[in-house]
C-alpha cells in the first residue's frame, strides 16, 4: 500500500431500520423485500401480496423484535458495523501510512451508497474497492450489494473504477478466526461441545438455479471441521430464517436443533458463520428463538458464539482481503 493515496474502501452491509417501530420497519422491509433479487416473483404479482399481506402484519411482529435487541447507538447490525468499520481503516491507515478512506454503505436504507460515494469522492478517491461484508457469495446479498453500486452510478459523470470482492468463505483467514472463537468458547466454558454451523437460508429454488450459496457455506464448515479437528458427529450443518411458504435450503436449523437432544446431543454451542456482523438474525432468532427450542426439548446447555464482528481477528482478515484485491493499484 505504498505510495497510493487515491483508493478508498466502500464496506457494505444488508441495511436495517433507522429505528425499532413498525413505521421504520415497514419503510425498510418494504425496500427491502422488493428487490427481485431476493424475492423473485414478477413485481405485479409481488406487490399487492408484499403490501397487503405481509408489510401490515410483519412489521409490528419484527418491531418488537428490533426492540429486544436495539443497542443504545442504535441498531446493532449499524453500530457493529461501524465499529468493524473504524478499526479497518486504522488499521489499513497505519500499515499505508497514510490515512485510507473507509466508508460503510448499507444495500438497503441508510446509510445509503450515495452517502458513502459521495464521501470517498470528497476524500479524493478515484479507485473503490467495493467489500461486501458477506463470507459466501449469494445472487440474494453480495450481487443485491453490487447492484446497488452500480445504480447509484446510474447518473454519475465522473465514474471512479471499481474493484468488486467476491466471497471469502474458504479465506484461511477467516477460516481460523472462526475457529478461534470456538476454542475460545469451549476455554471459557470448560468443555468442547458439539458444534452446529447455522446459515441464513435462501430458497433451494435460486440453488437449484445456479447461487453458489449452498456450496460456499458447505465449504466453511468444512474447513473449519478439519481446523478445530471435529468428526463428522461433532458437528451439525443447518440453515436458519426462512420466509415464506416455498421449500428453502435443508437441514432446517429449528427441526435440527429439537431433534439433537433425542440422539443424545443435549450440549451445544451455535456459530452462524454467514453473519460478519451480529443483528436480529443472530441476537434473537439464533440467541434466543433456536436456544428455547433446543431447551424445551431436552437440550442443556446452549451458547451462542459471537460473530466476529469488530475483533482483531475480523479486522485482520479484512485488511488482507483489501489488500489482495488492490494490489493492481499498489
Ligand atoms: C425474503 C427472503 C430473504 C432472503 C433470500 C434473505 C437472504 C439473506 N439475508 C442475509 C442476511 C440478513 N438478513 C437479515 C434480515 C432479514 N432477512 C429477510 C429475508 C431474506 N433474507 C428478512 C425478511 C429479514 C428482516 C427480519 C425479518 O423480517 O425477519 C439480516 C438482519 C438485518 C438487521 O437489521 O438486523 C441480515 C444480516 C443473508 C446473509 C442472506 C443470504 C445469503
Ligand atoms: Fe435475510
Ligand atoms: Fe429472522
Amino acid at each position: 500500500m505504498n505510495n497510493l493515496s487515491n483508493y478508498g474502501v466502500l464496506m457494505m452491509n444488508l441495511g436495517t431500520p433507522d429505528a425499532p417501530h413498525a413505521s421504520d420497519v415497514r419503510r425498510y422491509l418494504r425496500e427491502f423485500l422488493s428487490d427481485t433479487r431476493v424475492v423473485d416473483v414478477s413485481p405485479l404479482i409481488w406487490k399487492p401480496i408484499l403490501n397487503l399481506a405481509i408489510l401490515p402484519f410483519r412489521s409490528p411482529k419484527v418491531a418488537k423484535v428490533y426492540q429486544q435487541v436495539w443497542m443504545d447507538e442504535g441498531s446493532p447490525l449499524l453500530v457493529l458495523s461501524n465499529r468493524l468499520k473504524t478499526n479497518v481503516k486504522a488499521a489499513l491507515s497505519e500499515k499505508a501510512g497514510h490515512t485510507v478512506p473507509v466508508e460503510l454503505a448499507m444495500t438497503y436504507g441508510n446509510p445509503s451508497v450515495e452517502s458513502a460515494a459521495e464521501a470517498l469522492r470528497q476524500q479524493g478517491v478515484k479507485n473503490i474497492i467495493i467489500v461486501p461484508m458477506y463470507p459466501q457469495f449469494s445472487a440474494t446479498t453480495t450481487a443485491a450489494a453490487y447492484d446497488r453500486v452500480m445504480s447509484s452510478l446510474k447518473a454519475c459523470p465522473h465514474w471512479p473504477s471499481l474493484q468488486l470482492l467476491h466471497d471469502y468463505a474458504d479465506h484461511p483467514l477467516y477460516i481460523k478466526a472462526l475457529a478461534n472463537s470456538v476454542r475460545a468458547q469451549w476455554d471459557k466454558q470448560g468443555e468442547r461441545r458439539h458444534l452446529v454451523l447455522s446459515y441464513h437460508g435462501i430458497p433451494k429454488r435460486y440453488v437449484t438455479n445456479g447461487d453458489p450459496y449452498a456450496r460456499r457455506c458447505e465449504i466453511t464448515s468444512k474447513l473449519v471441521a478439519e481446523e478445530l479437528e471435529l468428526g463428522d458427529q461433532d458437528w451439525t450443518h443447518v440453515y436458519q430464517s426462512r420466509f415464506g411458504r416455498e421449500e428453502w435450503l435443508k437441514p432446517y436449523a429449528d427441526a435440527t436443533l429439537r431433534a439433537l437432544p433425542s440422539m443424545g446431543i443435549k450440549k451445544i454451542n451455535v456459530i452462524s458463520p454467514a453473519f460478519s456482523i451480529d443483528c436480529i438474525e443472530t441476537l434473537e432468532e439464533v440467541t434466543l428463538e433456536l436456544g428455547d427450542e433446543f431447551k424445551h426439548n431436552g437440550g442443556q446447555a446452549f451458547e451462542y458464539i459471537p460473530a466476529l464482528n469488530d475483533t482483531a481477528d475480523q479486522v485482520a482478515l479484512y485488511v488482507s482481503l483489501i489488500e489482495q484485491n488492490t494490489k493492481q493499484w499498489n
